[in-house]
Order: C-alpha cells, then sequence, then structure tokens
C-alpha cells in the first residue's frame, strides 16, 4: 500500500506550534481516499510547491487547509490558532485555480467588492496600483469577461497586493500567464517570503531560481 503523505514535522509535536499545522488530515472523494493522517507544516519565510500528478487531492487539501472544506479527521490551525475561529481567515488570502471573478463587473469594480467582503479599508488608488504592478494599466474599467484569460488570471492575483495577510495560499497561480506574468508573481513570492511571509502554493511547472529557497512537497495519487 502506497504511504499517503510523508510526516513533515513530529507529530508528538504541540498543536500550539506557530505556522498553518495540517493535523492528521484525512479526505475522501467518490469513493477514493486522497489522503489519510497528512501532516503539513509551513513556517513563516517558507514556501512550498506542492506537487503531485492531476486528481492526486491538491486542490482539495488546499480548501482544507483555508476552511473551504473540512476533513473528514483531523484539524488545521495557524499560529496555534483553530481555522474555525473567525479571525484566522484576516491573516491568509486564498487564490484557487478558479479566479472568482464576476466577468459582469470590471477589474477595479471585482476588487472593491472583494476588498470590502474581507472588510479591508482599500482605496481607489490603491486598487489601481495593484492593477498597474500586474501590468494592467488601462484595463480597469474593462469587464472581465471581455479580458484574456492571462488578465483576468492577473486581475485575481491582484489580490495579494490589496491585503497584508501572512500566509499566501495559492492553487495554480501560474495557470494562463506569460513568462513576464510569472517572472512577476515569482519576484512577488520571493519579497513576500523575505518579509517572512508564508506561501503554499501548487504548479505543475518548476518555479525557477528567482524564487529563492523552495521546499517541494508530493502529494501521490492515491488509487
Ligand atoms: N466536489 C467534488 N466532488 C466530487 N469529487 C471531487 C470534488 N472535487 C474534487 N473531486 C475529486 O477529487 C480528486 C482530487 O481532485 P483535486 O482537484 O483535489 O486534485 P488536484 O491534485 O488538485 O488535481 P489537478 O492537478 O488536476 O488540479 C479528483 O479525483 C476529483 O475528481
Amino acid at each position: 500500500m502506497v504511504e499517503c503523505w510523508p510526516i513533515f514535522y513530529s507529530q508528538r509535536a504541540e498543536p500550539k506550534l506557530s505556522g498553518l499545522i495540517g493535523n492528521n488530515l484525512t479526505s475522501h472523494k467518490q469513493d477514493r481516499c486522497l489522503f489519510q493522517h497528512l501532516h503539513i507544516r509551513l513556517r513563516a519565510g517558507e514556501l512550498v510547491h506542492l506537487k503531485g500528478p492531476n486528481g492526486a487531492g491538491k486542490s482539495s487539501l488546499m480548501r482544507i487547509l483555508v476552511g473551504l472544506s473540512s476533513p473528514e479527521e483531523g484539524n488545521v490551525s495557524y499560529d496555534g490558532v483553530d481555522i474555525s475561529e473567525p479571525a484566522v481567515a484576516n491573516n491568509i488570502v486564498f487564490i484557487g485555480h478558479k479566479s472568482g471573478l464576476n466577468g459582469l463587473l470590471s477589474a477595479e469594480e471585482n476588487l472593491t467588492y472583494w476588498s470590502a467582503q474581507h472588510q479591508l479599508d482599500v482605496s481607489n488608488a490603491e486598487i489601481y496600483e495593484a492593477l498597474a504592478a500586474l501590468n494592467l494599466v488601462g484595463m480597469e474599467e474593462v469587464p472581465i469577461k471581455n479580458l484574456s484569460a492571462g488578465q483576468q488570471r492577473r486581475v485575481a492575483l491582484a489580490r495579494l497586493w490589496l491585503k497584508p495577510a501572512t500566509y499566501w495560499l495559492l492553487d495554480e497561480p501560474f495557470t494562463s500567464l506569460d513568462a513576464e506574468g510569472i517572472t512577476l508573481m515569482e519576484t512577488a513570492f520571493a519579497e513576500h517570503v523575505s518579509k517572512q511571509g508564508a506561501i503554499l502554493m501548487t504548479s505543475h511547472q518548476a518555479l525557477s531560481e528567482r524564487v529563492g529557497r523552495v521546499r517541494v512537497e508530493h502529494l501521490d495519487y492515491r488509487l
């Protein structure tokens, strides 16, 4: 039988440990065990690249780690506080592999709405600055449905510029990005980690040396 997941930290560790801790996580989908008794830890100042084949369960794990779905077993905490505590969300930005944007609204409107949802005090000028950082000057008022796939991805990623959070959980952030977009994001990742931010990301492509030190973890496909 395939071992589900390497144990990234001692099982004797106390739950009050700093960082993101997924403890003893188990999840099944369609009668298949994606992972069982999985332990994962992400510390401040770390970038973890979660790899694995299609269908292995990376997105399912990410959704559990941000509290969007519940594991059948185990628990998730951030700096010793359980994910169920509302305050925990203030320190996390999750960007899923779907952009989560309203196609009828512009980039500016989407980010204004998202900021309000997250109780962020963000000005219009800051939204324009975030979009400029993603090289979207001139695209601010265009309905999302009229932007290219890569431009839409950039709008989704602009959220990272708007919310001051330690933990970035990014599911396939490079999807549809061109080489310049990937360089831009890798540079942002390196900067975030250098300021003691923490990043857990999935990607089917290798990261360049630009991002600095990366810890790679694998999630195997279980039959
Ligand atoms: N809402 C759902 N209902 C039923 N099955 C699901 C659901 N979401 C995911 N699955 C199944 O769980 C398995 C893992 O899916 P998941 O999206 O987590 O994989 P992944 O590792 O992120 O894959 P990829 O690399 O293709 O993005 C797949 O077999 C998928 O069919």
